[in-house]
């Protein structure tokens, strides 16, 4: 487990990460300049914050109250960094041991070498110099190097940044096969919200030196706490209206003159809100169906994005000429977008799912 609570005041830019993570993969996502790459450094002991705690399960590792400010090598965290830092003048067996305490006994070292190029199936590289290995191959010895002591806690500063998309791909598949012995946790640093998802239980949301929103990654993607957290999490539409009473002692929200319905699950005022739903969940209707949907509405695909296996269209509501503008972004698949023979400038009557329409609370 990792507790961190950190400030740090650099010029032009101050850090305030406030975050636990359990022993599980935790994605710390957010645009570039956010802060993720210091947050990692102050944990592993190579900046100091100017006040605040690390905790690393349970044990203090920085408390600059208390004057506690452990040495990197004394905190067990294993750092992958993001151009993994590999020593060019040495093999792929002197890079692993590197990652060993100093002092580790000659007979031990080579023990632990020899189990790490085995889990890594590096075992034929172990005489091999990095500019003699594939990236994936130098990925791996990164990741040797920082669990070959046994680390607490693993710390990855965009391990997949510098590759190419289709070994990327295969590249998280297998990190995530050599992690799954890892007890502790793992802190994944990113800027990339699909590889987010697709590596970590939960993300954490940095923007400007702060956590924005943690929770598990349907949370952060389908619940986002504020407009800010939306808009980095791409949920694109989000509609300012005014919330009302609707017919059934439900709550509907209006917006563009049209009442939409919304699942609130909870206590809401009347007033200015903003609700954002996302483009896949905006469904497209079959005329012949229009009239069985609630929060139905009326528009003309003014612009669209054909991505090979689906499409973003661009949806205005108004029945003006205004071309550049438009009012819901969609998402469909390829194939409903051939079976409906969608096209620019065709009406389509969509649908807002209630349950898929979320409230929004105001921007700290
Ligand atoms: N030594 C420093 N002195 C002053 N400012 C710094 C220093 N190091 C980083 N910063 C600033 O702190 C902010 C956060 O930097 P950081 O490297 O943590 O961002 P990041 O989220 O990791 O970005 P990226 O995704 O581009 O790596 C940036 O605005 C950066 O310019």
């Amino acid at each position: 487990m990792l507790e961190l609570a950190l400030d740090r005041r650099l010029s032009g830019f101050h850090l305030r990460t406030q975050l636990t993570v359990g022993d599980e993969i935790a994605a710390l996502y957010g645009p570039s300049g956010s802060g993720k790459s210091l947050t990692l450094l102050a944990i592993a002991g190579l900046i100091r914050p100017t006040s605040g705690t690390i905790r690393i399960n349970g044990r203090t590792v920085f408390d600059a109250h208390a004057g506690i400010d452990l040495a990197p090598h004394l905190r067990h965290v294993g750092l992958v960094f993001q151009d993994y830092a590999l020593f060019p003048h040495k093999t792929v067996a002197g890079n692993l041991s590197f990652g060993l305490a100093r002092g580790t006994p000659k007979n031990k070292a080579i023990d632990r070498v020899g189990e790490m190029l085995h889990l890594l199936r590096l075992e034929s590289f172990a005489q091999h110099y990095p500019h003699q290995l594939s990236g994936g191959q130098r990925q791996r010895v990164a990741l040797g190097r920082a669990l070959i002591g046994h680390p607490e806690i693993l710390l990855l500063d965009e391990p997949f940044s510098a590759l190419d998309p289709a070994v990327r791909e295969t590249l998280r598949r297998e990190l995530l096969q050599m992690l799954a012995d890892f007890k502790g946790t793992i802190l994944l640093v990113t800027h990339d919200l699909q590889e987010a998802y697709l590596m970590a239980s939960t993300i954490a949301i940095l923007d400007g030196g702060t956590v924005l929103q943690k929770g598990s990654r349907e949370e952060v993607l389908h619940q986002p706490r504020t407009r800010r957290v939306a808009e980095h999490t791409a949920a694109k539409n989000i509609l300012r209206g005014i919330a009302c009473h609707g017919q059934e002692g439900d709550w509907d929200i209006v917006w563009r003159g049209h009442h939409l319905r919304i699942d609130v699950g909870g206590q809401m005022a009347p007033g200015e809100v903003e609700c954002c739903i996302r483009p896949e969940d905006v469904r497209l209707v079959w005329p012949d169906r229009a009239e069985q949907r609630v929060n139905l509405l009326r528009g003309r695909i003014v612009h669209e994005i054909g991505r090979g296996l689906d499409y973003l269209l661009f949806v205005s509501l108004s029945d003006g000429d205004d071309r550049g503008k438009y009012d819901l972004e969609i998402q469909v698949r390829s194939r409903l977008h051939h079976l409906m023979m969608l096209h620019v400038g065709k009406e389509v009557w969509l649908s807002l799912p209630p349950d898929r329409l979320h409230l929004l609370q105001p921007d700290e």
